[in-house]
């Protein structure tokens, strides 16, 4: 995989400026929900996290297969390497480091992985899983962004504020995982194969690309409130 220099949010092109900018309050919200804030202090409850993991858990079994879906949709070599390489890299690598702090919480990961979809996780996962089903390639680029970009972002600003503590704090292999290079030009290679079919897209389809990409912040930002709340259904009181 050709992986391109790092940029920042200033040398974006166009339309990832755009998308960006579409999701703005949505995206700085998300980094200061208390899910995030408490995750980068370390004072997360457990319990909690281990509710998002579990969440997780499944979440990435379903990211993987959109990635296998989004292969089908192309001839490009270069597209298919990279989405072979995210399944492969999810498996080994994110997954693996939930599967120790699972363990660490004395969760089996044959429980976790017969556990129940939160109403909002399969609310997102439902999304992208019919997106790569029934769209362009360009619609399953658009529809996994937030889950890298989003993730990069938070975790980078989270190592970079709460540097002096990062030592003590026990989420530490989490924010580790996203602020890497690796993690960043993830999303950065989605953005550049993004923006040369976006300039051959009516203005119309650009609307539904960004309302597509708007609604995956907002699904990343329930994720995690859900996970505060260990809410399972759409109203606590249905649990
Ligand atoms: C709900 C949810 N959203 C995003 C990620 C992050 N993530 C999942 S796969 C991947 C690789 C990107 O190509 C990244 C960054 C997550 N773990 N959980």
């Amino acid at each position: 995989m050709n992986l391109e220099p790092l940029l920042d949010n200033n040398t974006l092109p166009p339309f990832a400026k755009r998308l960006r900018a579409a999701a703005d309050r949505i995206w700085e919200d998300g980094y200061n929900q208390p899910f995030i804030r408490e995750l980068g202090a370390g004072t997360l409850a457990p319990e909690q996290f281990a509710f998002y993991l579990t969440q997780d858990t499944l979440y990435l079994r379903d990211y993987a297969k959109v990635h296998a879906i989004a292969a089908t949709k192309t001839d490009d070599l270069e597209i298919m390497d990279f989405m072979a390489q995210v399944q492969a890299s999810i498996v080994h690598g994110e997954m693996t480091m939930q599967r120790e702090f699972l363990e660490s919480y004395h969760l089996d990961p044959a429980t976790v992985a017969g556990a129940k979809q939160s109403a909002f996780a399969y609310a997102y996962t439902s999304n992208i899983l019919s997106v790569a089903y029934t769209g362009d390639l360009v619609d399953i680029l658009v529809a996994i962004l937030p889950c890298a970009w989003v993730y990069a972002d938070y975790g980078r600003r989270l190592a970079n504020e709460f540097a002096d503590e990062l030592d003590s704090n026990p989420y530490k292999p989490w924010i580790d995982m996203y602020r890497t290079d690796e993690f960043w030009a993830s999303g950065r290679w989605l953005i550049d194969h993004i923006e040369p079919i976006a300039r051959t897209l009516p203005e119309s389809r650009l609307e539904q690309l960004e309302t597509l990409f708007v609604r995956g912040v907002g699904y990343e930002y329930m994720f995690w409130d859900s996970a505060y709340r260990m809410q399972m259904q759409w109203k606590k009181e249905w649990q």
